[in-house]
């Protein structure tokens, strides 16, 4: 499936155990995941060696599923991989062993070892975010505090985040740096009610010296969470504990957050992350290439990027499927073949955005509901996202101005256009609004 030049079945590894990573709570990552060793690929099978039996049944019946779909992701065809108990052999920690810049004895974080400094590319798009991220990394606690950096969807906030823990792990080996998802953030403390501990889950985040929270933008609307997170964020504050914050917008446009955690947020420094230009897109696809040990012409490289251009991780998978589909097919890679693999793997390309995508995407950014959008509600929380996806609607497909108010409860088409004017206003004088539509505009282009 996947026996290709510079993908060895230890980068497919990586690349699963990155998905993984994503996917399930650190408890279940370093019980299940730390001491499995890829072996190498048999018939076609990613092998994996795994200490016990039972570890293997489990991983196969809890997270085979995850790790098929990794596969996937990665290009397979028809994934296939086979668990083998090592017996005997101590399965080294593959993912402590890699970060060899993290001290042996230091405890083990879920900070993704790729995740550094040095592998961070830096552009005009994210110089700013990058340099508060040395400031609080050198100085955790002094520098800015709270860190907040917001952003689009893939552009490098928990790759700067995860550089920060590292780069001060090695600089202050004592330091103990927790990275959260804001998810499992919520689950733990639903976990904790729940089984009465507490006491447990407050000493966990509130004895940290340095506490990573990542898509806080999660917690609007989650009372509960934003009472117990509020707490930790005073403590942790006090005690001169640096905290960093990644959201994909800024506190003020997260609706539903209680105004005494915004203002929090506010009292360090924000800062944001803007999609990059061409030439970071360019060198962040070499270095990716040159990991891997594949040499790709400049033509090809600049083929790739322009390609993809308001996201990271797409741009990542787009050359891991360049790689995997020219070697499959066992071809030179040319801009040719890129454009190929590329008109080939990017189903959706060219086929037209829908009215229920731009609503869903649209909801979502504003932490809204579809319905939520379509319904007759007039709160402050519900209107503009409205109006702005009424805007991008309009600007997208190409509906007519009936038809939308079609779409939103049977409108009347007026609304429709004084939405539409509203924003075309706004976008000149709000430049936040301005950067979300034209983020918009960019996830969509092409597609309309
Ligand atoms: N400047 C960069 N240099 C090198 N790699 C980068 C850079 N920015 C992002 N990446 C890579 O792009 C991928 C996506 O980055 P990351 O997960 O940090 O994005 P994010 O902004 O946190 O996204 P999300 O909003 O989905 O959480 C990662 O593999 C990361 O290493």
């Amino acid at each position: 499936m996947l026996e290709v030049p510079g993908l060895t079945h230890e980068s497919i590894w990586e690349n699963v155990l990155d998905y993984v990573r994503e996917n399930v709570t650190s408890v279940e990552f370093d019980t299940w995941f730390a001491r499995v060793k890829p072996l190498g690929l048999t018939g076609g099978a990613l092998e994996l060696g795994v200490p016990t039996s039972f570890a293997g049944d489990w991983i196969q019946k809890h997270y085979g599923h995850l790790i098929q779909e990794a596969l996937l992701r990665l290009g397979a065809q028809s994934p296939e991989f086979r668990l083998k108990v090592v017996p005997g052999e101590v399965v080294q920690d593959a993912i402590l062993q890699e970060d060899a810049r993290v001290p042996a004895a230091a405890p083990r974080t879920r900070l993704n070892p790729k995740y550094t400094f040095e592998s961070f590319v830096v552009g005009p798009g994210n110089s700013m975010a990058h340099a508060a991220a040395m400031a609080v990394a050198e100085a955790p606690g002094k520098a800015y505090n709270p860190l907040f950096i917001y952003g689009g969807v893939g552009l490098g906030k928990t790759h700067l985040m995860h550089a920060v823990g590292h780069y001060a792990r090695q600089r202050f080996p004592e330091i103990r740096v927790e990275y959260v998802s804001t998810e499992t953030f919520t689950n733990d403390l639903i976990s904790a009610i729940r089984s009465d501990r507490m006491n447990q889950f407050r000493e966990r985040y509130r004895s940290v010296d340095m506490l990573l929270v990542d898509d806080v933008q999660f917690i609007a609307g989650k009372e509960r969470t934003q009472e117990e997170f509020f707490h930790t964020f005073n403590t942790l504050y006090e005690d001169g504990k640096q905290i960093l914050l990644t959201s994909d917008r800024p506190p003020r446009e997260i609706l539903t957050l209680e105004s005494r955690l915004r203002s929090r947020f506010e009292w360090g420094l924000i800062t944001d992350i803007q999609p990059p230009d061409l030439e970071t897109r360019i060198a962040i696809l070499k270095m990716n290439a040159e990991r891997r040990g594949v040499q790709l012409s400049e033509e090809v490289l600049e083929y790739v990027a322009r390609q993809v251009a308001s996201n990271i991780r797409e741009l990542e998978g787009a050359l891991m499927r360049l790689i995997a589909y020219a070697s499959l097919s066992g071809v030179t890679i040319t801009p040719k073949v890129a454009q190929s693999a590329l008109a080939d793997l990017f189903h959706t390309a060219g086929e037209a955005v829908t009215m229920d995508e731009i609503l869903a995407a649209v909801a979502e950014h504003y932490g809204v509901t579809p319905a939520d959008l379509k319904s007759k509600g007039r709160s402050k929380e519900v209107v503009r996202p409205r109006q702005v996806a009424m805007y991008l609607i309009r600007q997208l497909t190409g509906a007519s101005l009936p038809e939308i108010g079609q779409f939103f409860g049977g409108r009347d088409h007026t609304t429709v256009l004084y939405a539409t004017q509203k924003i075309g206003k706004l976008l000149a004088e709000d430049a936040e609004l301005r950067r979300t539509v034209e983020g918009f505009e960019s996830r969509w282009a092409g597609r309309g």
